[in-house]
């Protein structure tokens, strides 16, 4: 049985509670498009930053400028190298929201941390120089923003000052963005011109830029409304651990903690659990602080059941009228990222939620050019950082819904049997 409409209702509006005030974000950017100086801008203009930091910073800048992306590159290991390696989580607090930013490189051989960064992301940032208008990378950018289906976008189009605050510039940037991102079934874009380095529309208004009259890039990112993306509808609970104390006095308390994907779970709520098809109920949901009556994402709890089901790691907890589809077989797009080539017949570990099966590859469909978005059915096989179209088969069942109606239960990585290393990410 689902949950009836007022609690959906409900949940919704708790989710709304817990999540009106945190927005996460991904950023992405080529090398040099000052990525590093928009988030020393936000955290500095945000008030996020010491002022100790800042004179710290503006001691050790050359220039006009205070070099705000000594703050965020200041603790990288990458400043011998000049370039930014790994998925860095910055959070900022402004008094109407609190921001977690994944900060993904830029180079086109990260992909797979653009991946990582944007999965849960609310919204991606894709920044682009105002000098060079949308390259290859920012269409890759907003390419895998749109595969990854974060559901906001923004182009923020950086070094305005550069190119004498011109409106001409700005807007033949933005048409591009737009009409790409439209193809590309991006539901929401914002393009917003600004100079990371002088501070224009980032936090304030631009002076420079009296032509524009949207929302400085903060103001948008406390105001865009991201309750509705939620998917309050499937409830979808994967079994992480069975907790079955040992001692005495709980001997005969067994729940189920896992974290739930989506949807709501409610006491009482009438469920079966996926692979066995059994069905029960629920007798309890115990959260960190104790009993709760109801339970929707991110929460972490426990699940209790009322009858003796046979429950593993990896099983699924869902309501009786909407189950996910159960199959071993799977069409999926994959973003391969090893440097050997994915072809069809390759064996690999597939994760897809709390479940760990071996899969085989059957066929490599096509290959897409991410900047023509054209398939090539000729490619038969994917190389580094190429995003095409698969079938796979696993060993085992797995209970999938399509990523486009749950980020969740619609993903999954692949795994390399050897070195265990994560060659490929998959959309369902
Ligand atoms: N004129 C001007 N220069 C800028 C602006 N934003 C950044 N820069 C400069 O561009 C250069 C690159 O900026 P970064 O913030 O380090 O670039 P990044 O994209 O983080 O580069 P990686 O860390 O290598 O990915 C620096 O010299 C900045 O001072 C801007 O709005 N105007």
């Amino acid at each position: 049985m689902s949950a009836p409409v007022d609690t959906l209702t409900a949940a919704a509006a708790e989710i709304a509670s817990a999540r009106k005030d945190m927005l996460r974000i991904a950023t992405a950017g080529s090398v040099d498009d000052g990525k590093s100086t928009l988030i020393g801008r936000l955290l500095y203009d945000s008030k996020a930053v010491f002022e100790d930091q800042y004179e710290a910073i503006s001691r050790a800048s050359r220039g006009d400028h205070v070099d705000l992306s000594l703050l965020t590159d200041g603790l990288r290991a990458e400043r011998e190298q000049g370039i930014t390696i790994d998925v860095a989580y910055r959070y900022f607090t402004t008094p109407r929201r609190t921001f977690v930013l994944a900060d993904t490189p830029g180079h086109v051989q990260y992909t797979r941390n653009m991946v990582t960064g944007a999965s849960t992301a609310d919204l991606a940032i894709v920044l682009v120089d105002a000098r060079k208008g949308m390259l290859e990378q920012s269409r890759r950018h907003a390419f895998l923003a749109a595969l990854l289906r974060v559901p906001h976008l923004v182009v923020a189009v950086n070094k305005m000052d550069l190119v004498d605050w011109s409106e001409g510039v700005f807007t033949a940037i933005r048409d591009e963005a737009t009409t790409f991102a439209a193809r590309l079934g991006v539901p929401d874009i914002t393009v917003v011109p600004i100079s990371a380095l002088a501070g224009d529309n980032v936090v304030t208004a631009s002076q420079n830029m009296p032509w524009y009259d949207g929302p400085s890039l903060l103001h948008h990112l406390e105001q865009v409304e991201v309750v509705g993306d939620a998917n309050v509808a499937d409830a979808r609970f994967p079994v992480q651990y069975v907790i079955r104390p040992q001692s005495d006095a709980h001997r005969d308390y067994r729940g189920y903690a896992g974290t739930v994907a989506s949807g709501v779970l409610r006491v009482g709520d009438a469920v079966q659990v996926l692979p066995s098809g059994r069905t029960t109920t629920i007798a309890g949901i115990d959260g960190p602080a104790g009993p709760v009556e109801v339970a929707f994402p991110p929460m972490a709890v426990t699940v209790r059941l009322t009858d003796d089901v046979d429950v593993s790691r990896g099983d699924l907890v869902c309501h009786l009228d909407d189950a996910p589809a159960v199959t071993q077989e799977l069409e999926a797009v994959v973003c391969w990222m090893a440097d050997e080539p994915l072809r069809g017949r390759r064996k690999l570990v597939l994760k897809h939620t709390t479940r760990s099966v071996r899969a085989v590859v059957t066929s490599v469909h096509h290959r897409l050019d991410v900047n023509t978005l054209d398939h090539d059915v000729e490619a038969g096989e994917l190389g580094l950082n190429d995003i095409g179209r698969v079938t796979l088969k696993a060993m085992q069942p797995l209970f999938v819904d399509d990523y486009a109606r749950n980020r969740v239960t619609g993903r999954f990585i692949l795994v390399d049997e050897a070195t265990n290393a994560t060659v490929g990410a998959g959309m369902l």
